[in-house]
């Protein structure tokens, strides 16, 4: 199986990378199409031959295209690649927003999946959500859905829309927490501790709450109210929480971050 790459950036990277440290496709299968040229310490084990900076016919003798550039860039990547685009391919998009409907009118092709991964897919820890067009048959879902689980885990879903709800949780979900985090973070420094100090602290502190809840059967309530003892501390936090709606809030950010995906797919 050959693969090529469109868009060598962190979810390029990462997908070639996985691919290659899971053995699932040979170094020399995997083509790459970036409009810059890429430094030799993110080529892996990729040789610099299989790096292009211009389209051409021979680099899209392959059987999967993989679409990892901005959305805003697609325009003007469909334009320069449409004619090498061939109905026998299998498009992959990592592409917000991007519609099955806009990716087969832009390059004329009828097999596509269309992916939302998140940036844990760079050490294995993924969540990809995809959908796919009508065309793609199951043994073809199945090596996609085997290639995705490289980087992760992956659920597969009928409904594309679900694939811009998917995008505002799990796709943009690593910034919410690095948000949270990098606030504790500073209350933490605010409060005497070094900045590696702070950090330690609240990076075991979201490893520890994130597995043992993992391991349990109890909802995330159930465990906040077994740290909040009454009249306690985590009490006062969660008092101040709540009197500054910071639940309404969080919820408002992943809805903005959906209409975001919604807009950007109807531009297309
Ligand atoms: N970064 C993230 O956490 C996630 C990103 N995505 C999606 O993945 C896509 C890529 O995101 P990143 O990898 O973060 O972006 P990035 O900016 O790191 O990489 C994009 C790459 O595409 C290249 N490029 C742009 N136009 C090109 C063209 N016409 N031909 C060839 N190469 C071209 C750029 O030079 C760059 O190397 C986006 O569509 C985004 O919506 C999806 C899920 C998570
Ligand atoms: O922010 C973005 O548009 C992309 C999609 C999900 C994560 N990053």
């Amino acid at each position: 199986m050959r693969i090529l790459i469109i868009g060598y950036g962190n979810m390029g990277q990462t997908y070639a990378n996985s691919f290659v440290s899971s053995g699932f496709v040979s170094s020399s299968d995997i083509l790459i199409l970036n409009r810059s040229e890429v430094d030799k310490k993110n080529r892996y084990s990729i040789q610099k031959s299989n790096f292009n900076t211009k389209p051409s016919i021979e680099i899209f003798d392959v059987d999967i295209i993989i679409l990892a550039v901005k959305p805003q860039d697609f325009e003007t990547l469909s334009n320069n690649i449409k004619a090498f685009i061939r109905k026998e391919h299998i498009v992959l998009s990592v592409m917000a927003g991007v519609t099955i409907t806009s990716l087969i009118k832009n390059l004329n092709c009828t097999k596509v999946v269309r992916s939302m991964p998140n940036i844990p897919t760079q050490i294995g820890l993924g969540m990809t959500v995809f959908c796919a067009s009508s065309d793609i048959d199951r043994k073809e879902l199945f090596i996609v859905q085997n290639l995705i689980n490289t980087t992760g885990k992956s659920i597969y879903i009928d409904k594309e829309e679900m694939l811009n709800a998917a995008t505002a949780v799990s796709g943009s979900g690593p910034a919410y927490v690095f948000y949270f985090m990098n606030a504790m973070i500073e209350s933490a420094i605010q409060l005497g501790f070094s900045k590696s100090e702070a950090e330690f602290l609240v990076s075991q502190t979201f490893i520890g709450a994130v597995q043992l809840q993992n391991r349990s059967t109890l909802s995330h309530q159930e465990w906040i109210n077994k740290v909040a003892s009454k009249g306690g501390t985590t009490e006062s936090a969660l008092q101040v929480f709540n009197a500054n709606h910071v639940n309404d809030d969080i919820k408002k950010g992943v809805e903005a971050a959906n209409n975001r995906a919604i807009e950007l797919g109807n531009k297309k």
